[in-house]
């Protein structure tokens, strides 16, 4: 039996917990043979309903549940953690645009950042999934100076889930026959879903589609995809961000498949001319626990300009909450 691993869950209680925590529990993200602690951090006015969603896990009688914690201190629930996936935060409402929630999430994510920096396990590997993911994930990460600053991320795999589906969709082929997809940027409406590379059962997506059904159609939807869902349920997505949670942890921390890439928020090295530093989705693969930008790709000129719009949008976010990133 395999040693159980530390994961944090914040805003447990709250709408992707619940369904994020039975996935977790039942070894969707970690492998059917890792026992797992969930270690719960809540609001404490939101401890009374994450007491029934414990009782609900306790139901389930996982067997790779080694334990749950919950709190409603930040510093508790971090202790040791291997794994933070920081869900708790407001989301957003019809007519918003995420990062209009900037400033009432940025300082959920700094005390975070210097709370996982205090507790977590010094290999600790983030996940930031509360909106606006992409710039709190720099906010965590600023705040935590003794952590790996590669271990902070941020959630574009449900936009890259999503330019799947819709391409699956348009061509008739099966989701698993479409590879290489890519997200580029911030996860907002100026994200850059490209199918330059993408491949549809072994041939290139470009070739399959028509050009305008690309740019006005499959890139829109795909930007305007989360406000569909607010406006279709009157709630923000909640399985499927949580199953894609699941898929980014999985690949991070198992591998992404042989000769695939996935799309992951992480933080710039410079790679393709993006501004070092922030939390910028990129094609990575990952391999033994770690991840890698996908080099050398070729980028023309109308990648160059979406690339660059969703950039200037992070840099932009990023001297918003300069004040918090000490
Ligand atoms: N990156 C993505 O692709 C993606 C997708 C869907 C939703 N989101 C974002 O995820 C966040 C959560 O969405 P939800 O639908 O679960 O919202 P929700 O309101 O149902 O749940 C959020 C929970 O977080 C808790 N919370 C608030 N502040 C907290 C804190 N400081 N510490 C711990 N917990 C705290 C709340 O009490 C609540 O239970 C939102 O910001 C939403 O916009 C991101
Ligand atoms: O759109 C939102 O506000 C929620 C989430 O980020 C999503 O993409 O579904």
């Amino acid at each position: 039996m395999k040693a159980p691993v530390r994961v944090a869950v914040t805003g447990a209680a709250g709408q992707i917990g619940y369904s994020l925590l039975f996935r977790i529990a039942s070894g969707d993200m970690l492998g059917k043979d890792q026992p797992v602690i969930l270690q719960l951090l809540e609001i404490t006015p939101a401890l009374e309903a994450l007491k029934g969603v414990v009782m609900e896990l306790e139901d389930c009688a996982f067997p790779l549940v080694a334990g749950i914690t919950t709190s409603d201190k930040a510093e508790e629930a971090f202790k040791d953690a291997d794994i933070a996936l920081l869900v708790g935060a407001r989301p957003r409402g019809p007519g918003m645009e995420r990062k209009d929630l900037l400033e009432a999430n940025a300082a959920i994510f700094s005390a975070q950042g210097k709370a996982l920096n205090d507790a977590a396990s010094r290999d600790v590997k983030v996940l930031v999934v509360g909106n606006p993911a992409n710039t709190n994930s720099l906010i965590a990460q600023r705040n935590a100076p003794d952590l790996d600053p590669r271990n902070f991320t941020a959630m574009t795999r449900l936009d890259h889930n999503r330019a799947i589906a819709q391409l699956a969709n348009k061509t008739g082929a099966h989701n698993t026959e479409i590879k290489n997809m890519i997200i580029w940027g911030n996860h907002s409406a100026t994200q850059y879903p490209d199918i330059s590379k993408t491949t549809v059962k072994g041939e290139a997506a470009p070739g399959l589609v028509e050009r305008d059904w690309y740019e006005n159609d499959f890139i829109p939807t795909v930007q305007q995809r989360g406000a569909a869902i607010i406006k279709a349920r009157g709630a923000s997505s909640a399985a499927s961000a949580a199953g894609s949670a699941i898929d980014h942890i999985r690949d991070w921390v198992l591998g992404t498949p042989e000769g695939e890439w996935t799309s992951m928020a992480v933080p710039s090295d410079g790679s393709y001319g993006i501004e070092k530093g922030i939390i910028y989705s990129f094609p990575c693969v990952c391999k033994n626990g770690d991840y890698e930008i996908i080099q050398d790709l070729e980028i023309d000129e109308f990648s160059r300009e979406k690339m660059k719009a969703t950039e200037q949008e992070l840099s932009e976010e990023r001297q918003a909450v300069e004040h918090l990133l000490p």
